[in-house]
């Protein structure tokens, strides 16, 4: 269980996310909607500890997060992919997998990494650069769950993808979700995506939530409506 109470995050003097509050389940995808400069990637870099924030309450699994860095973060259980992908592009797959398990225990990439992701077996050896959008997308996934997170956060993941592939990242991401029953939270703005993959679609307007629904009696139209500018 996920739960942040009454988070605030601001730049300077300039606030952009305003008391937000939600819960997320285990084994529960919540889908965190909205348009271009909303707040989700604010949101996001605050949970993780890359930007500073204040909360009444950030708690994963019954720790409580509340000042912690980022690494300690990583530790108690989040796990983040980043808007862009940001995987090293002179680094290899395998080597940039592997970046993401410096500040775990173990030094192996997990089985199912691979199983998971074949592609990525197949391409362990080439440069990150040299792989399409969406490998480099199953690469920043793959080196965000070899710390074995208890919460996924993908920034649009969908973002600067092909239809076809956006399909397999949603497949990908369902099947994460079954092997490994954890909490995944995605921003995004592609509503057939969520659909395919999320149990709750809540809107962000201007760093609030206005808007919430469970996906089976989602609302389209109105979810639509505040996505488009
Ligand atoms: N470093 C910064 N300094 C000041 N303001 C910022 C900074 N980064 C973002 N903002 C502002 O914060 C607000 C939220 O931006 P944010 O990037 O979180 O939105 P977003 O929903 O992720 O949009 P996008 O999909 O374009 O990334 C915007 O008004 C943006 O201009």
């Amino acid at each position: 269980m996920f739960e942040i109470e009454n988070l605030n995050v601001s730049y300077g003097q300039s606030r952009v996310i305003h008391g937000l509050s939600f819960k997320a389940n285990k084994n529960e995808t919540l889908a965190i909607m909205g348009r271009n400069g909303m707040g989700k990637t604010t949101l996001f870099k605050s949970l993780m500890g890359i930007l500073p924030s204040t909360s009444s309450k950030a708690v994963v699994d019954g720790v409580d997060l509340n000042g912690a860095d980022s690494y300690q973060r990583v530790a108690s259980g989040l796990a983040y992919v980043p808007q862009g992908r940001m995987i090293f592009p002179n680094m290899t797959v395998q080597e940039n997998i592997e970046t993401g398990l410096e500040k775990s225990k173990s030094r192996e990439i997990p089985e199912d990494i691979f199983a998971l992701f074949p592609v990525l077996h197949e391409m362990r050896h080439r440069k990150g650069g040299n792989l399409s959008g969406g490998q480099q997308q199953q690469l920043a996934i793959a080196r965000a769950l070899v710390t074995n997170p208890k919460v996924l956060l993908l920034d649009e993941p969908t973002e600067g993808i092909q239809p076809s592939i956006i399909k397999d990242i949603a497949r990908v991401l369902n099947e994460i979700r079954k092997m490994r029953e954890i909490t995944i939270i995605v921003s995004e703005q592609v509503l057939s995506f969520t659909m395919d993959i999320a149990d709750r679609i809540i809107v962000i307007d201007k760093g609030t939530f206005i808007h919430e629904d469970l996906r089976d009696n989602v609302d389209a139209a109105k979810i639509k409506g505040y996505l488009s500018v």
